[in-house]
């Protein structure tokens, strides 16, 4: 019987932002592709479905918005709240123009086998799925991870949403709580104040966006009061005693209420292979329910391997593009690359945005790097000037080497920026970050005045010392010309 079952080079569960890219590449590359999803709507993953696609059109919409207001210092005035039902139609629209690229049908005459269903591990090398069982020489978990569960008392009264079905309001709730001050609670909060919600961000940590340096993420909350925004940090909701009544505790400080119409929970994402038989593959996985990995993203089977949110580690769509070359070169390679984030970067589409690339205090602190903190506001710098954002901050972790040696290259070990267009602004930093250039490179280009970049190359011009023995140097060069 064993003959009579089909035989692919690779099999991939789930087609979000991991397991398409891989399923295609290796197709390109004429290997035999099966790649699993539970339904045909789900092709895409949460990034084009529930994630990045419809938050970032949500974002655009709403700085539409904000922008007409914001004229009104110019005498041109807007009044109104948006239209939720325009909006939300909008967001389904810039998924429309993506998804004919990323669904089943697309990916079969890319020559991909695709299986729509539940699937489940029957052996180390074989899945079964609406009652057929495919065999594959390796195989690749790629089932993302869902939203956390806010799980407190008088839950189940609220209308309470996460990105699986917020796309779905038709109507702008008046006022909106946040649970959650990550980079999903951020954006989401931020976007909706600009289309008219009262939005209330309740955090359990001390400021929002907690994997950013606590001044950059000083900024954004400045911002986002200016907006109108009520942030309780340090806070929790500890339950619900009606539909639209919830009871927050501050660490420190008395419990209060607050009323709101419409919940948003943002606390995290957990990952969860409930049905997939992992056990019967001979897939470990720990006391937390997380696969156990080995640093090629390889489980405690060596032909079943793990990508994207479904590793665990950091959650973004580039990060399962990471994960998904470093599968690919091993997988052809006998030379085997490790997982690394040395220089991994990432954006909050706020506004201002707030980018991150390379490594952080902490991390520089923990591998007892030596380094210099660089950082300044844009005060002084022409384009935010003009374009009025002068409260934006660039911050550098810069190389210190042992001995002053002249010439030699100062590395940008990490950074991070917030800024209208951060995200934009720091590319060539992280080109440096992830090439080994120095400061040098950033210090001679020649800028466009008043391109936003230049402040890049102000930081690094703003600590060029002089040292005695230069001058020394310089005065002898000038006196002999
Ligand atoms: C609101 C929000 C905004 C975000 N914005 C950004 C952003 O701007 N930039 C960014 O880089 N990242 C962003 N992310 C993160 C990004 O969406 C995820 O990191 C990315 O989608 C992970 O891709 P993945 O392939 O690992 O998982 P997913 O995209 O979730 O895909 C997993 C797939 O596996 C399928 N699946 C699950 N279980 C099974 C099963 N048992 N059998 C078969 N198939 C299964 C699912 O149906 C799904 O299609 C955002 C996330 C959220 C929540
Ligand atoms: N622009 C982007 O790239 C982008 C945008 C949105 C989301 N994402 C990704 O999606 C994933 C999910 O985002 P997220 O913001 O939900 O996750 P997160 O884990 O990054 O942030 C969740 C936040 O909620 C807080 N929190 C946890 N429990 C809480 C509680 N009970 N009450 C109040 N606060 C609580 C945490 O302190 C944390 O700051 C992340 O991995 C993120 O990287 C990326």
């Amino acid at each position: 019987m064993a003959d009579s079952i089909p035989e692919f080079d690779l099999i991939v569960l789930g087609a979000g932002s991991a397991g398409l890219g891989l399923a295609l590449f290796m197709t390109r590359a004429d290997m035999r592709v099966l790649l699993i999803d539970r339904t045909a709507e789900d092709v895409g993953g949460d990034c084009l479905n529930h994630g990045c696609v419809p938050s970032k059109a949500l974002i655009h919409a709403s700085r539409q918005v904000h922008q007409a207001r914001q004229a009104a210092q110019f005498g041109l005035e807007v009044s109104g709240k948006a239209d939720m039902a325009k909006v939300m139609d909008y967001v389904a629209s810039r998924q429309a123009i993506i998804r004919p690229h990323e669904n089943p049908d697309y990916l079969r005459r890319q020559g991909v086998t695709v299986e729509i269903g539940q699937p489940k591990f029957v052996g180390r090398h074989e899945v079964e799925i609406n009652g057929q069982t495919y065999q594959g020489r390796k195989l690749v978990v790629a089932t993302g991870s869902r939203p956390r569960q806010l799980a407190v008392p008088g839950a189940e009264q609220v209308r309470l949403y996460d990105n699986q079905h917020v796309w779905d309001l038709r109507e702008l709730p008046a006022r909106l709580l946040v649970v959650g001050g990550g980079p999903n609670g951020a954006e989401l909060g931020q976007a909706m104040q600009r289309l008219g919600s009262q939005v209330t961000i309740v955090q359990h940590g001390p400021r929002l966006l907690p994997h950013e340096d606590a001044s950059i993420s000083r900024v954004l909350e400045e911002r986002l009061l200016a907006e109108g925004l009520t942030l309780h940090l340090n806070a929790e909701v500890t339950s619900f005693s009606s539909p639209t009544h919830a009871r927050i505790k501050p660490t420190q400080g008395a419990e209060f209420g607050l009323d709101f119409d419409i919940g948003y929970v943002a606390i995290g994402r957990q990952v969860s292979f409930e049905g997939l038989e992992l056990e019967r593959a001979g897939v470990e996985v720990d006391d937390d329910g997380h696969i156990r990995l080995d640093e090629h993203l390889g489980t405690s089977n060596p032909d079943i391997f793990v990508a994207g949110d479904a590793a665990n580690s950091l959650k973004f769509s580039h990060g399962a593009e990471l994960h998904m070359r470093l599968l690919v070169f091993n997988f052809f390679s006998p030379i085997k690359k490790k997982l690394n984030y040395d220089h991994f970067s990432w954006v909050t589409f706020t506004d201002p945005e707030v980018a991150h690339f390379g490594l952080d205090e902490p991390e520089l602190q923990k591998r007892g790097l030596r380094y210099e903190r660089w950082e300044t506001d844009f005060a002084d710098d022409d384009r935010a000037v003009v374009d009025d954002y002068q409260y934006g901050r660039l911050l550098l972790f810069i190389e210190k080497n042992r001995l002053p040696i002249p010439g030699q290259t100062r590395r940008i070990l990490g950074g991070a920026m917030v800024a209208p267009g951060a995200g934009e602004l720091v590319q060539e930093l992280i080109l440096a970050n992830s090439s080994g250039l120095g400061i040098s490179e950033i210090f001679n280009k020649v800028y466009p005045y008043p391109v936003g970049a230049r402040i890049n190359q102000k930081l690094i011009v703003d600590h060029q010392e002089i040292t005695p023995l230069m001058q020394l140097g310089l005065d002898v060069a000038y006196k002999l010309q």
